[in-house]
């Protein structure tokens, strides 16, 4: 693709935004990024150590200072971001500013089920929950977050985004805005 394209992925943490992400890279044939992983590569510390040591607010200092970098890039790209990344500061508004939003909605009962089997220690958010408890705090993250997420310019609402057809069917839309 020879025009700048910058995607950037939001929705709820387990929804998928980093496994599609590097599906969808691939496919349009440009470099996937993943917000967490550069913030981790720049401070030297896992996403839970900077919430032990620090705290959540100076991880989201340091994930709106990294997304506002990586969307000054001037290439394209897609990028993962983490779940809460739209919603502080004033990353939606910047997101939508300059890049295409794509909100990943999927359903609840799909996230916890995929929750329970990653690895939950790399979570912060979920750490020493058990199964109810993770759909309780993905149910209230929900209603915390939904406002932010549905400003996105793209929504794709389904279970499963790896589907070779829901790929074409973005990039077809990414195409036509
Ligand atoms: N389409 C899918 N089908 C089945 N499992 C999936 C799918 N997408 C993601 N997963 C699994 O769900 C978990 C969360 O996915 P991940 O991409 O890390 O989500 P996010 O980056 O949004 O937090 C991972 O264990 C991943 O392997
Ligand atoms: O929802 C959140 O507040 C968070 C989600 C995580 O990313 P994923 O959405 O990739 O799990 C990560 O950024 C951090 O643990 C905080
Ligand atoms: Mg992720």
């Amino acid at each position: 693709m020879s025009k700048l394209l910058k995607v950037v992925l939001v929705g709820l943490p387990g929804c998928g935004k980093s496994t599609f992400g590097r599906q969808l890279a691939h496919q349009l044939e440009i470099p996937y990024l993943d917000l967490d992983f550069q913030i981790e590569e720049k401070s030297h510390l896992k996403i839970p150590e900077i919430f032990s040591i620090h705290g959540e607010g100076k991880f989201r200092e340091l994930e709106s200072e990294m997304l506002s970098e990586l969307l000054d890039r001037n290439r394209s790209f897609v990028l993962a971001t983490g779940g809460g990344a739209p919603c502080f500061h004033d990353n939606m508004a910047l997101i939508n500013e300059k890049s295409v939003s794509v909100y990943l909605d999927v359903p609840l009962d799909t996230i916890s089920e995929r929750l329970k089997v990653s690895k939950v220690q790399n979570r912060p958010m979920f750490l020493n929950l058990d199964q109810e408890e993770i759909t309780l705090k993905l149910k209230s993250l929900l209603d915390q977050r939904e406002y932010f997420y549905n400003q996105a310019k793209i929504k794709l609402s389904g279970d499963d985004f790896s589907a070779q057809l829901l790929i074409q069917e973005l990039i077809h839309q990414l195409k036509n805005l």
